[in-house]
């Protein structure tokens, strides 16, 4: 078969169209507009290419469009328009039952029909992010061997050593990449090890790249690295995407990290923006201390959820007018989130000039092995500072009820940690407690916001990681906020990669955290929510991207040449347009894509050892 399709249905075909369908033809008054000139001569794009993810438009090939593809009479009559399509997408959407049946119909959407996608989630923010994202997401891992319908990204196995470079070159639009959230699925969510499962979290991280911040999905590749699973129940499982081997350790899964960063920069060039995802808790910290010099990279866990964790801080400040230096916050859970927001914490109050012992006089932490004391034996390094000469107790409730904290912050991934009783004493201690449930998907959340609520009278400022709906209390009407890095991730990307920055220095987390933090107005802070809506995520991924890309262009971290004020001009120039803007005819009369620059003669590689 030909791989062009090339049919005889030029002028001649057409010209007999028009004449069999005069200008009052009632049948068909579309085809009337069709006129005889040169411009609607056919246009030799493939089939494969016409109704690939990419440029099919379904029901919205006009009939002109229909004619000069030579798809016409592949569809029925019906032309739609963008109003008719995203109905039928709502109607389709809302008819199913279960959430995971939701997420199912929308990945068959994305896989057929890209454009139509973004459209969809951008316009239906509040309800589609619990679906491609937390919650729902985090169900699908589970279950993603079952669902699993077509290639969404690159898989790298340990068996691949050696061949990464080849391997992340046979992605069809490696020309394009210009950014990867990479996995190796051992901590996905609050949810543990999901091995290849994993996949389901880097897909949907990059769609928020395109859904809130406008980067356009051909740049970027969500990466597997299935290094096996410890798993057990995954071994077992029929449906199980990934390898059924015990997980790679020790110096071979540093190498086969290793060899994949390098083969990231070879293939796709030395800006090209990594970000780490659900990664278990000391991994990510090593792989960040050890790119640290040498890749233009960042995890999210870490860092996303610091500049969050920080916003919704200074958010209590706002409502408590107490300045953070003068709050006790009590840190539940040590990983990735708790480690990352407290160390962003500290760099804030020593840039309001405390030393480093009065930043992290009033910071305890608590985890598996109770309340952090110096007279524990191990302390990872980074918590060593947060340690308090005190009295040792495995009782999370002890300590609150010892501390008094004004804020606790979980992220444990421990449901129910936050119990009756710790409520019930914050609220006793403090006017207006500060309650975070980080832990995802929602099945985790150390507390609900109704428990938040009603334990404390109302009193709560009250924000989870995953969405919870606003609870009525005593005739008022309370509005939590999510607490994501959703709100930090999106924007910070598309500031990187707009000035194709070289590194994401840690001063950006901290921009982040204060632009985010500008957002829910005066009212919305009396009202006790701390964060904008999510369906402001769009809003706050644009303002974050433009201050971020004009930070890192003054302070020496862009290799592109732009001046801060032509930032906004350029993002709003080349973000991916969710309208079908030019047709397919006109894209295809200019279809060569420029070299990637950066692969011409890329970087040579300076892998810290
Ligand atoms: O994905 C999310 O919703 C937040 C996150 O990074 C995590 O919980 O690991
Ligand atoms: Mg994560």
């Amino acid at each position: 078969m030909s791989f062009f399709r090339i049919l005889n249905f030029g002028i001649t075909r057409r010209t007999s169209i028009s004449n069999t369908h005069q200008s009052n033809c009632e049948c068909c008054p579309n085809l009337i507009k069709i006129r005889p000139s040169s411009s609607h001569d056919i246009i030799r794009v493939p089939i494969e290419v016409v109704l690939s993810d990419k440029f099919n438009k379904s029901l919205a090939f006009t009939l002109e469009e229909r004619q000069r593809l030579c798809i016409h009479g592949l569809m029925p009559a019906c032309v739609r328009t963008y109003d008719e399509q995203m109905l039928a997408i709502e109607t389709n959407f809302h008819s199913f039952e279960s959430n995971v049946a939701r997420y199912r119909y929308l990945r068959a959407l994305r896989q057929g029909y890209e454009r139509m996608y973004f459209q969809f989630v951008s316009k239906n923010v509040n309800v589609v992010l619990p679906i491609i994202y937390t919650p729902t997401v985090g169900l699908a891992c589970t279950v993603y061997g079952m669902l699993y319908r077509g290639m969404t990204g690159i898989h790298i196995t340990k068996h691949d050593r050696g061949h990464m470079k080849q391997i992340l070159g046979n992605w069809p639009l490696a020309r394009e990449v210009r950014a990867i959230c990479v996995t190796d699925g051992q901590r996905i969510l609050g949810l543990g090890d999901l091995g290849a499962n994993g996949m389901g979290i880097a897909v949907g991280k990059m769609e928020l790249y395109t859904a809130l911040a406008g980067i356009p999905p051909r740049m970027c590749l969500p990466v597997c690295l299935d290094v096996g699973t410890n798993n057990k129940s995954l071994h077992e499982d029929p449906l199980y995407i990934g390898l059924r081997d015990e997980r790679l350790q020790g110096d071979e899964y540093v190498g086969f990290v290793d060899e994949f960063m390098e083969a990231v920069v070879s293939t796709f060039g030395s800006q090209t923006l990594i970000h780490f995802e659900d990664f278990a808790t000391p991994n990510a910290f090593m792989f960040l201390d050890r790119y640290q010099q040498c890749y233009c990279h960042f995890n999210d866990d870490i860092q996303g959820t610091a500049a969050v964790g920080l916003a919704g801080l200074l958010g209590i400040q706002r409502i408590t007018k107490k300045p953070l230096e003068e709050h006790v916050i009590l840190f539940a859970g040590a990983g990735s989130a708790a480690m990352g927001i407290a160390s962003l914490l500290k760099i804030e109050l020593m840039s309001r000039g405390l030393t480093e012992a009065d930043a992290t006089k009033n910071i305890y932490f608590y985890d598996q092995d109770g309340a952090l004391t110096t007279s524990r034996k191990s302390i990872p390094e980074l918590l060593c500072v947060f340690a308090k000469n005190m009295k040792e107790t495995k009782s999370l409730e002890e300590l609150v009820e010892q501390v008094k904290p004004s804020i606790i912050m979980g992220a444990t991934s421990a449901p129910g940690l936050f119990s009756e009783k710790i409520i019930r004493t914050m609220a006793a201690n403090h006017e207006r407690p500060g309650i975070f449930a980080f832990s995802n998907p929602t099945s985790k959340s150390e507390c609900t916001a109704e428990q938040a609520y009603k334990f404390s009278d109302g009193k709560a400022i009250y924000s989870a990681g995953s969405p919870f709906p606003p609870v009525e209390f005593n005739g008022k009407r309370l509005t939590p906020g999510q607490a994501n890095n959703c709100f930090a991730f999106p924007g910070m990307v598309l500031g990187t990669m707009t000035v194709l920055a070289t590194r994401m220095p840690d001063e950006i987390f901290l921009l982040c955290a204060h632009e985010l933090a500008k957002f829910p107005s005066n009212e919305e802070i009396q009202s006790g929510r701390i964060y904008p809506l999510v369906k402001e995520a769009n809003k706050v991924a644009y303002k974050i991207g433009v201050e971020a890309a004009k930070y890192l262009i003054e302070n020496g971290y862009a290799k592109r040449t732009l001046e801060p004020d032509d930032v906004e001009a350029y993002i709003k120039k080349h973000g991916y347009k969710l309208n079908y803007g030019r047709s397919l005819a006109e894209t295809w009369a200019y279809p060569k894509m420029k070299p990637n620059p950066s692969t011409a003669g890329h970087e040579k590689k300076q892998k810290k050892k």
